[in-house]
């Protein structure tokens, strides 16, 4: 081919491909950073739950067969535990980024299907076998997970990082050219900059980011690209916190359930025994309708108590739920007498935090105490102290 129309076929392509790397434009982006590839001992699976847009990612050691999973959904853990039969591996860890709220962790499910340890970071305040910070490292066959603290959408959100694979799990801290909310659990917006800054964006440039969900199908970025195109984090504090301040998202449809359940890694069983621990719990509802109900739980009313929340809607249980379900309550409007039955939704392991947010949620959607409003129900020392800091 001549030079005349090797450079008109060249042009061409980038009119049409700005993409393309033509020899020329490769050394007009110096910033374009080759990845570096995985080693041959080394499987890696990207699996996706549509409802939550969740990432699951099995990685495994081809020599020794050991393998892990991390963010498995409840919904997949059987077609993750199929994968991990078909290649022949033992799974070995099933581990989370952090406490999710927006779909139940399969890590218990996958537990009873393979026998394996689930793994969570220590300030996540949720369950698990085996609780993890920065000074561990989780091992597969001669492969060695490091574990960066990356707080800020939660206390405890880690990222989990392979750097002979140059790759990293960053979990909801950093989203590809996002990241994760802010507004609930222990999110902090400043904290999570930070985390985003001095841990992620300080590993090497080519390092390959997986994220914990995607909801544009995007599957992978670098650290390189999220450092020059992250519409969030290339920003000052002042205005990542701002832009955090005013996302507006709707809160995940799934985190009355959610919570509560990977509190303790999906695992049924333990959130059943909620149902005998009944007697310790109380519900409560926003009320801008004036409603100040008087309320018991099952063992004040034993001892012939009641107490009053101002503002608040307390409800007794006219019978035992259990987590999760729909319950009917007695309520009292305590300046007309007025009584009536609501909805309850036994929910246990809510935090007070959890309830404020709860309240923000319920005052910014403007709804009303009425006596169909599902309640969450908070346990009775929170409540106590709830009372006390008002
Ligand atoms: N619509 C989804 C929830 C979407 C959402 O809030 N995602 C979280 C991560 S899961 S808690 C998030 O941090 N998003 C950040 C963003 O910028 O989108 C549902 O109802 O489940």
């Amino acid at each position: 081919m001549n030079c005349v129309l090797s450079r008109i076929i060249v042009s061409q392509i980038r009119a049409t491909n700005p993409n393309v790397l033509t020899k020329g434009a490769y050394r007009n982006h110096s910033k374009m950073v080759e990845q570096i590839p995985f080693t041959k001992d080394f499987i890696f699976r990207q699996f996706f739950d549509s409802t939550s847009c969740t990432y699951t990612y099995l990685l495994a050691d081809t020599t020794t067969k050991e393998a892990l999973l991390i963010d498995p959904v409840i919904e997949h853990a059987k077609r993750d535990f199929q994968a991990v039969k078909e290649l022949n591996l033992t799974l070995k860890y099933a581990i989370n980024t952090h406490m999710h709220a927006d779909h139940i962790t399969g890590t218990g499910e996958l537990k009873k299907l393979s026998g394996c340890k689930s793994i969570i970071s220590k300030a996540s305040g949720a369950q698990a076998d085996i609780f993890i910070d920065e000074t561990d490292e989780i091992q597969f066959g001669r492969h060695k997970l490091k574990v960066l603290a990356t707080p800020g959408h939660t206390n405890g959100c880690v990222t989990y990082y392979l750097p002979e694979q140059g790759a990293a799990f960053t979990g909801d801290a950093l989203l590809i050219r996002g990241c994760g909310r802010t507004d609930f659990q222990e999110g902090s917006s400043s904290t999570l900059y930070n985390s985003v800054h001095q841990k992620i964006f300080t590993l090497p440039d080519p390092t390959k980011l997986y994220p914990a969900h995607d909801y544009k199908g995007l599957t992978c970025t670098s650290v390189e690209e999220e450092k020059r195109l992250n519409p969030r984090l290339t920003k000052s504090l002042e205005e990542f916190v701002k832009i955090m301040d005013n996302l507006n998202l709707a809160y995940p449809k799934m985190i009355d359930k959610a919570l509560p359940a990977n509190k303790v890694c999906g695992l049924e069983s333990t959130i059943a025994n909620s149902e005998e621990t009944w007697d310790n719990k109380c519900c409560y509802a926003n009320n801008k309708e004036g409603y100040s109900a008087r309320c018991r739980n099952e063992a004040a009313d034993k001892l012939g108590e009641f107490s009053t929340l101002n503002n608040y809607c307390c409800v007794n249980s006219q019978r035992r739920t259990k987590n999760n379900e729909e319950g009917d309550a007695g309520y009292r409007r305590q300046d007309s007498n007025e009584s009536g039955t609501a909805k309850v939704q036994h929910v246990s392991g809510k935090t007070q935090e959890f309830f404020e947010n709860r309240k923000k949620q319920i005052e910014l959607e403007n709804i009303k105490m009425k006596p169909t409003i599902v309640f969450s129900c908070v346990e009775r020392q929170i409540q106590n102290d709830f009372e006390k800091s008002r």
